[in-house]
């Protein structure tokens, strides 16, 4: 059977815990066929946010253009859009497809990954189109009440652990699978808390880098057949 396509807009992580990495290894995971469009490429590692360079806006907007004309994705999941040109212009390509929208504002390490101007637009264009946004705390503070759309505000939650560096992207990416496969919303929130729920148990005791470690993307790891 074939599969269905999502596609999400989002920025690289350096350190392979969130953004792009974290979208397309849970697609991957949840039988969806991953598409991307890279809006901006961020030097990160388990440690903070070092770097990040925008993508020329001609380019964010020519994979998209390509994305959307051959491979026509029955969902689209947004992450660090980066600039609100890009925020608007997914708001005027994406409003016909069931849109997930992870309004990245705020990463887990505090660090701050948009402007004022970015979240203006969120405000103005993309959350009024969304069919699911899913803020954390301090994002639902940063983008101010009321907003007009569903919304799903992620908080942490019980398994002890500081492997978790990429949670929300792996969370809203796994909402966007479900959601692809034809389940309705609650049913598709409860499967992606249960998916992120799981790959944190799987990595919580991994020693991955010096800070807050990537929240698993592996299954499970093969004890044989490695190379000596
Ligand atoms: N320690 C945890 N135990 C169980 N579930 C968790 C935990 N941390 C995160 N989750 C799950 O992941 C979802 C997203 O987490 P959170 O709100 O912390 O993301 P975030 O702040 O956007 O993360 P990041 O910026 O690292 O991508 C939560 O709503 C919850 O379902
Ligand atoms: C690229 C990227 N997207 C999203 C987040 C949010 O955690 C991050 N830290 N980096």
């Amino acid at each position: 059977m074939t599969p269905p396509v999502v596609v999400t807009i989002a920025a690289t992580d350096s350190g392979g815990g969130a953004g792009i990495a974290a979208d397309l290894a849970t697609f991957a995971a949840l039988g969806v066929h991953g598409a991307c469009v890279v809006t901006a490429v961020t030097a990160q590692d388990t440690g903070g946010v070092h770097a990040i360079h925008p993508v020329p806006h001609e380019v964010v907007a020519a994979q998209l253009d390509a994305v959307l004309d051959d491979l026509d994705p029955v969902a689209v999941k947004t992450g660090m859009l980066a600039t609100p040109e890009v925020v608007r212009l997914v708001a005027e390509r994406c409003a016909d497809r069931i849109l997930v929208v992870d309004p990245v504002l705020v990463a887990t390490s505090g660090a701050v990954l948009a402007s004022d101007a970015v979240r203006q637009a969120y405000r103005d264009a993309l959350l009024p189109v969304a069919t699911v946004a899913t803020p954390n705390e301090d994002e639902l503070v940063a983008l101010g009440r009321p907003v007009s759309t569903n919304l799903l505000v992620t908080r942490g939650g019980d398994i002890p652990t500081t492997n978790d560096h990429g949670t929300g992207c792996t969370h809203s990416s796994a909402l966007a699978a479900y959601l692809a496969h034809g389940l309705d919303l609650p049913t598709a929130a409860a499967r992606a808390d249960a998916f992120v729920a799981g790959q944190l148990r799987l990595g919580k005791d991994w020693t991955l880098g010096r800070g807050r470690g990537p929240v698993a993307h592996v299954h499970a790891i093969p004890t044989q057949g490695a190379p000596a």
